[in-house]
């Protein structure tokens, strides 16, 4: 039976040594939670490092048959793996990259070969436990590899991905030497999903530039793989968080701990210790809100919770220092023999005093300088049952985006998170209400649960997209049957479009001239079937390119016939433009504007190209042409068409499709096969009658009868005939 596996760096249990023996303990975050309604179900399993190094084998044997029992398998990392992969790569270059902070990040050839040989060691790992009809379910930046490597040894099985951390601009990952890589690695799973719009569409765009491959709404086409590239906010177990902070227990605790402060407003910070959390910047902020406002001294202050983490890595470690100092600088500057403005602790806490916290405390200060998501801001107000307490949120974490009524922030401006403390403190129980009723049901409704049935569908979706697709596809079978009816044919006829067809792009349109092996082909293709190139090139490229060859030729969409062996090229068409002066000074205003971009003149159409434009401007500037032009093309009965790479303009009653009609009226054939690439070979499929073949080009949705991967495939079925 086919099984989930989720695959994480971290597992949901961290070993921790104790006494010369190890024991687990469950690992922090929301994650296990919501997972966990997924790994403990039937044969599935969860697979990840334990935490800690472990050389002993028969230590690594133990663990593996108590992890067994807990439905997870273990991926063993050594001294070596923990520095160089974890620390090092993981930590020191991908995360301050996708946070940001790139003036941190560590450029380590050595480094970057551990990411690669450790992704390599979950594959194996993986490898053992799987089937080639599961699902893998891979989690966040530590393995952005696993996706390629495990789509190569299982090529069907069903591979998704999720981010937890940002996903930055292009700008940042071009930086980094190995992004073609990190790229190609994710794009081996399914589904890609983030936190947010905008990490899925900054990936998007760095895939578009870094790899070539362009989306549509999210769906990338690989080679022979429809990948989608989605949003899913992750959320929490929201229950769990209400119904401890109404326990009894919840409540003794956080009465015990009222006890031991005085009746003050009291302010949350929660995180892990990390520069990307931005917590000197808190501290100052606080301090200036003290400062601004000694009213206030002695009736608020702020429980900081700093929990250990990544301690072995520099920066780290230099954060802490700079914490510890200016902590005590505050305290030291401030306190009272009965007031101390800010309660540190470097530690973490067990979830019943965690929600006491959360419980107790009037306001959370969540400014993060950058975040994926952030759990602890919808942890606090879950936890708020009774509707009192208010939230300053960073807007720079990814929850921000749904927590609108949170008290949003720029972490950066010492000023206004200065203010929104005052503001905070002061805000009436009544906007109190409001604020959190309103982020209550978001997070209610939009909970881990929800998350993980969400992700599910999604993935369900795309691979039956897939599938759709695959039945569509020209493989060894369908060679064989078109090959058959094409065999026994005695009148066949092969409607053949020119460019992304029979040869690839080119940056000049005029390179993509027919090589030596092309014009082989069409020779003795002709020999045994009349051959139609149907193209929107121009009369005359056509006609030369295919001089001498037997075939009859259909240029600009069907305006222009030349049958074989005549001189002279036939008019379908009537010639008529005198639309073109106008057009053309538009299109030429977006010339002048656009470098890299030139206009192709037919003689029924002009063409705006943008193939050479820089990536992102040619796809604004088409837009604001298309939309020009529309305007402009209903005044002349005109149709405007995007194409690859191009916008061309028309008239609407030239197409592929009708010339191909008028070209095969009053014969009758016994095989005709139509193959072209784009829209306007769409035309030329929907024309053909019954009993006809055709086949698209790429793997978009197509009213062809199959797909097939590129012209290099096209050729492999021609030669076939041959
Ligand atoms: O495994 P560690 O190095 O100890 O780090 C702990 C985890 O930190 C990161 O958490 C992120 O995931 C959260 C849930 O999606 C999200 O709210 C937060 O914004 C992220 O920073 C990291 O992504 C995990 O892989 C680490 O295990
Ligand atoms: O003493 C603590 C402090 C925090 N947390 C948990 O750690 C997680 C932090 O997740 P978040 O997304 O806020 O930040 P991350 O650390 O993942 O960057 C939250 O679920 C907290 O409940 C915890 O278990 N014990
Ligand atoms: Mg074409």
């Amino acid at each position: 039976m086919a099984k989930t596996i989720i695959v994480s760096n971290r597992l949901p249990v961290s070993l921790r040594h104790k006494n010369g023996k190890f024991e687990f303990k469950p690992s922090a975050g929301g994650l296990a939670t919501g997972l966990g309604s997924i790994y403990k179900e039937g044969e599935n399993i969860w697979i990840g490092w334990p935490g800690n190094d472990v050389e002993d084998p028969e230590q690594r044997a133990e663990i593996i048959i108590e992890l067994h029992e807990l439905k997870m398998a273990p991926v063993f990392l050594t001294k070596e793996d923990i520095e160089q992969f974890y620390e090092g790569f993981s930590n020191e270059t991908l995360w301050p990259a996708f946070h940001y902070f790139t003036q941190n990040i560590n450029y380590d050839e050595n480094h970057w070969e551990a990411y690669v040989r450790v992704n390599q060691k979950f594959c194996d790992a993986i490898i053992k436990k799987a089937s080639p009809e599961d699902t893998i379910w891979v989690h966040d930046y530590q393995l952005l590899l696993l996706p390629q490597m495990l789509r190569e040894r299982l090529p069907g099985a069903t591979i998704a991905f999720f981010q937890h951390i940002p996903f930055p601009s292009y700008e940042v990952v071009r930086m980094l030497p190995w992004r073609q890589e990190i790229l190609s690695g994710m794009c081996g799973a399914d589904l890609i999903g983030f936190h947010t719009y905008d990490d899925m569409r900054h990936f998007l765009s760095a895939v578009g530039r870094i790899m070539g491959l362009s989306n549509e709404s999210g769906y990338i086409q690989a080679e022979n793989r429809l990948i989608n590239v989605d949003s899913f906010p992750m959320g929490i177990d929201y229950d769990k968080f209400a119904n401890s902070a109404k326990s009894k227990n919840t409540q003794r605790i956080a009465k015990k701990f009222l006890g031991q402060l005085d009746d003050q407003k009291l302010l949350l910070s929660i995180d892990r210790l990390d520069y990307s959390k931005g917590i000197p910047q808190r501290i100052k902020a606080f301090d200036r809100f003290l400062e601004e406002n000694p009213e206030y001294h002695e009736k608020v202050s702020m429980i900081m919770i700093v929990v250990p983490s990544r301690a072995k890595v520099k920066s780290y470690m230099e954060l802490k220092e700079e914490i510890d100092t200016l902590v005590g600088r505050i305290n030291s500057d401030y306190s009272t023999l009965n007031w101390l403005p800010i309660h540190y602790f470097y530690r973490s806490f067990p979830f019943e005093e965690l929600s006491a916290f959360y419980a107790m405390s009037d306001i959370a200060l969540v400014t993060p300088l950058r975040d994926g998501m952030n759990l602890v801001c919808k942890e606090f107000v879950a936890s708020k049952v009774d509707m009192k307490g208010t939230l300053i949120l960073s807007e720079m974490a990814g929850a921000s985006k749904e927590l609108q009524d949170a008290i949003l922030v720029n972490p950066n401006d010492n000023k206004g998170v200065a203010e929104a403390i005052k503001y905070a403190i002061t805000m009436d129980e009544k906007e109190q209400k409001l604020r959190i009723t309103s982020m209550q049901e978001t997070i209610q409704r939009y909970d881990i649960f929800q998350w993980v049935k969400v992700f599910m569908d999604r993935l369900d979706h795309v691979k039956q997209k897939q599938l759709d697709l695959q039945s569509k596809e020209v493989d060894a079978d369908v060679i064989r049957d078109l090959g058959g009816h094409f065999d026994k044919a005695k009148k066949p006829i092969l409607f053949l479009d020119y460019d992304g067809t029979l040869v690839g792009f080119k940056s000049k349109p005029e390179d993509a001239f027919p090589d030596e092996e092309l014009k082989t082909l069409i020779t003795k293709l002709s020999k045994k079937s009349q051959v139609v190139i149907i193209s929107g090139r121009d009369k005359e490229t056509l006609g030369s390119w295919f001089q001498g060859q037997n075939v009859d030729l259909i240029a600009e969409h069907g305006v222009w016939l030349k049958m074989n062996g005549n001189e002279d090229w036939d008019a379908y068409a009537e010639v008529d433009d005198h639309w073109k002066p106008d057009i053309k000074s538009v299109m030429a205003y977006y010339v002048q504007r656009t470098p890299g971009a030139f206009i192709e003149e037919k003689h029924h159409s002009l063409v705006w190209h943008y193939r050479k434009v820089e990536s992102g401007l040619g796809d604004l500037r088409m837009r604001e042409l298309f939309s020009h032009l529309k305007y402009m093309a209903r005044g002349h009965n005109l149709q405007v068409l995007e194409g690859n790479m191009v916008l061309e303009i028309k008239r609407p009653d030239i197409n592929k499709g009708r010339a191909a009609t008028s070209f095969m009226k009053g014969n009758t054939y016994d095989f005709i096969l139509a193959i072209g690439d784009d829209w306007t070979d769409e035309d030329t499929f929907q024309a053909m009658p019954e009993g006809a073949f055709s086949i698209r080009v790429g793997y978009s949705y197509t009213k062809a009868t199959y797909n097939i991967k590129n012209s290099k495939e096209v050729r492999y079925l021609l030669n076939k005939f041959t």
